[in-house]
């Protein structure tokens, strides 16, 4: 445990690096894959579960937190670590993504967001100084800036616009965030997917000062390859010795583009949300599991893979329980798929310290299946 923040590079592979982000609570192996624990619970997962699957660290939404419970009352019983008995690190995004998909009759200024909650239509206010309190209240390691995701399809005036106000926002987060030792604030890269507008947000990110920085305005639609367009160019932009975080992705073939192009961390609710709908990810691709093919099937999902649900269940098991409901169903499905994607992880980590990672990215796309098995 270190008493402060701190990042090391410890191999890089081509654009690819591997590293170990150092904090308080514990280490964060890079590249990291963050599971999302939205309302203080990765979902259908206990906390020792998700450890076992191999995650290093979880994301919390602000959002959510702040209309229920409250971050006041999570401060009152001792922290969002104690509160939902997840003792390592912790990354909380800061609401400003959210509120814009989620809240009703929202209201956007210089100042800030006014919204009312998508639980019971009371009003509330987000600024970067009330991020920050908010984050603050819930103790996470790494707080993210208040900023501004413009939705698709946006002219590069609106984007212009759009990173411009971020960038002020940015200044305010860290005026409010303070001198924190041990805990890190993460500036948020926008500028859509126009090179020149990218440029400028970095710069403004690197003026202002961070202990990480994040590639934001991502995964909002424009599709793998025009993301992937930026990801050639953007993270080369920011500093190399800081920890680069891409939000919402993604599916495993995005992950593993984003770190062949230079990102360090990914948080994405896919594993999660689509082990409920019956998905699952796997070597040769994915299963669906509700299809009747899998009625009779007494094979596991991944004979290779090592978690619960393919060390002691059938397919047929998986398809019954997901046709019948059994909140089991949602409970294996999500350990197989967050096992998965730490493993992808973990398989990078090594072939970039081993400097085989294009070897290990050929492999993982030969095996792979384009529709579902
Ligand atoms: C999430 C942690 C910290 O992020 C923030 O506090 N703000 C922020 N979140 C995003 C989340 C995204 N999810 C996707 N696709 C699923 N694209 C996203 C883009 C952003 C973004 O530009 N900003």
């Amino acid at each position: 445990m270190s008493a402060a923040f701190s990042f090391a590079l410890t191999a890089t592979d081509g654009a690819a690096r591997s590293g170990v982000i150092s904090t308080p609570r514990g280490e964060i192996r890079t590249p990291a894959f963050m599971p999302v624990g939205t309302a203080a619970t990765v979902k259908a997962m206990m906390p020792e579960s998700v450890r076992a699957t191999g995650a290093d660290i979880l994301l919390g939404n602000t959002y959510h937190l702040m209309l229920r419970p409250t971050a006041e009352r999570i401060a009152r019983l001792g922290g969002l670590h104690r509160f939902m008995n997840w003792e390592r690190p912790i990354l909380t995004d800061s609401g400003g993504f959210q509120v814009m998909s989620l809240a009703e009759l929202r209201k956007l200024t210089e100042e800030g967001v006014t919204f009312r909650s998508h639980i019971d239509g009371s009003r509330h206010r987000l600024t970067p100084e009330r991020s920050m309190e908010i984050q603050k209240l819930l103790g996470s390691d790494i707080v993210m800036c208040f900023d501004e995701c413009p939705a698709l399809p946006a002219d590069d005036k609106r984007v212009a616009e759009s990173m411009r106000l971020s960038m002020r926002w940015a200044a305010r987060s860290k005026e409010a965030f303070g001198d924190r030792p041990g805990h890190a604030l993460f500036g948020i890269q926008q500028g859509g997917v126009t090179q020149e507008l990218r440029a400028e947000s970095a710069e403004a990110l690197r003026a202002i000062g961070f202990d990480g920085y994040a590639i934001g305005g991502l995964a909002v639609g424009e599709g793998q390859e025009a993301m992937f367009g930026v990801l050639d160019y953007a993270p080369g932009m920011l500093p190399e010795d800081k920890p680069r975080y891409l939000m919402g992705v993604g599916k495993p073939d995005d992950i593993v583009g984003a770190v062949a192009r230079g990102v360090d961390m990914m948080d994405c609710v896919l594993p999660s949300r689509s082990g409920r709908t019956g998905q699952a990810f796997t070597r040769r691709g994915t299963v669906n599991i509700k299809n009747a093919r899998h009625a009779n099937d007494p094979r596991p999902l991944d004979e290779d893979c090592t978690c619960p649900a393919c060390r002691n269940y059938s397919r047929a098991y998986l398809h019954h329980v997901f046709r019948a409901q059994e909140i089991i169903s949602s409970m294996l499905l999500t350990w197989h798929n967050l096992h998965y994607f730490q493993e992808i992880m973990g398989g990078m980590r090594a072939a970039i310290a081993e400097g085989r990672f294009a070897a290990w990215q050929a492999a993982f796309h030969a095996g792979r299946a384009e529709g579902d098995i």
